[in-house]
């Protein structure tokens, strides 16, 4: 088995914890994607899996033996940088082969590889350009070239698209997908963008201060996040997130209320209707001209144009809601009404932010939803 496993590991740099008590089984042949905002401690877990940051305290096992104090050469591992990495002096073939030829595999299996990896890779008509003549996106096509050549088991990627333009980063998701599914590594990739993120992880591993705050599908990230940082960083424009108090089967917010379906009232009874974070994504409210039942009202403060549709900042009694919405006649001062969807609501403990479960209905409505 081909797994990656890290084991209470801990690393610090001088006196200053990165990460804490790191947990972590990567499956033989997954895709599993470390996303954060900058500085949470993504490379520095991905350096310690290559072999290039010792591990402080805790244990790494790469294909069930312990690796920690493996020397890099020795990981089988092949791992694509941000910025390439090339040799400035070598052509695209001789960089792509370079590490083929180091380790002595024969002329004619290294000549076979490269060709298919020069055809897969679209690269062949640049194969005896030196990496200067090349653009970003050709240079960072060579660099995973390189790595893809090498068959290693374990392919680690730390944010190898951050320097494509929108449309380049979109055609480049599929080719690491269409590597990925055609070699099968161990795949690990970090990155700080979300759509990333979705796009590429079998699972996401989301961290914050060097801990894991959620690792699960991007379904399952992003249908039900565990807490509130999971809730507030997956998800453009934000979930929106307020403080509310519980009144038997009634919201408060600020100085309305709503009542909420029936669905919730064990879960909300379980934790004793107490202080609470509602959080409800921007897609799932309606906004309305006329006050419908079961709505709160406010007052249109902003309105930001996404193309398909619109983020619209509505003023309700001093706090911001955005809501998305396709009607463009909306206008900056319109007094509106904003219904929620029921089976779409989140809540998280005030004190701990962690959320405090799903009724079996939201599962339900969800699994319909699919269909
Ligand atoms: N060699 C080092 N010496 C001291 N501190 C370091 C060193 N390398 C990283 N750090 C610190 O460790 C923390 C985690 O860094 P790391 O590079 O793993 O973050 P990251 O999540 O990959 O960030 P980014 O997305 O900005 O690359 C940061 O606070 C960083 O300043």
């Amino acid at each position: 088995m081909k797994e990656i496993l890290l084991k209470n590991v801990y690393k610090s740099y001088k006196d200053t914890p990165v990460i804490e008590n790191l947990n972590l089984e990567i499956k033989e042949g997954e895709r599993l994607v470390l996303l954060g905002p900058s500085g949470c401690g993504k490379s520095t877990i991905l350096r310690m899996i290559a072999g290039l940051e010792t591990i402080s305290s805790g244990e790494l096992y790469l294909n069930g033996e312990n690796a920690t104090n493996m020397q890099s050469g020795h990981r089988n591992i092949a791992m694509v940088f941000q910025n390439y990495a090339l040799y400035p002096n070598m052509t695209v073939s001789e960089n792509i082969t370079f590490g083929l030829k180091a380790s002595k595999i024969d002329k004619e299996e290294v000549n076979r590889r490269l060709e298919k990896v020069l055809n897969m890779l679209d690269l062949k008509k640049y194969k005896d350009r030196l990496p200067k003549e090349l653009s970003g996106g050709q240079r960072q096509r060579v660099a995973l070239a390189r790595s893809v050549v090498k068959r290693s088991n374990y392919f680690l990627l730390d944010e190898p698209l951050s320097n494509l333009d929108v449309t380049l980063r979109h055609n480049a998701r599929k080719q690491l997908i269409k590597i990925h599914e055609m070699y099968k590594h161990t795949f690990v990739y970090v990155t700080h963008d979300q759509v990333e993120a979705m796009t590429i992880g079998h699972r996401i591993a989301l961290l914050n201060e060097g801990r894991i705050q959620m690792i699960d599908t991007p379904e399952k990230v992003y249908n039900y996040p565990s807490n509130v940082f999971t809730a507030s960083f997956i998800g453009n424009p934000k979930m929106n997130l307020k403080k509310v108090k519980m009144e038997k089967n009634k919201i408060i917010i600020k100085k309305q209320n709503i009542t909420i379906n029936e669905i919730w009232e064990d879960i909300l009874k379980r934790n004793n209707n107490s202080n609470l974070i509602v959080g409800i994504r921007p897609e799932h409210l309606k906004i309305t001209k006329e006050k419908v039942d079961n709505s709160i009202d406010g007052v249109i403060k902003f309105i930001e144009n996404l193309g398909p549709n619109y983020a619209i900042a509505v003023d309700i009694d001093g706090d911001e809601w955005i809501v998305l919405d396709d009607y463009k006649n909306w206008k900056i001062g319109n007094k509106v009404s904003i219904s929620f969807n029921d089976y779409k609501l989140h809540f998280f403990n005030e004190k701990t932010e962690n959320n405090i479960g799903y009724p079996k209905e939201v599962e339900n409505y969800d699994n319909l939803c699919k269909h």
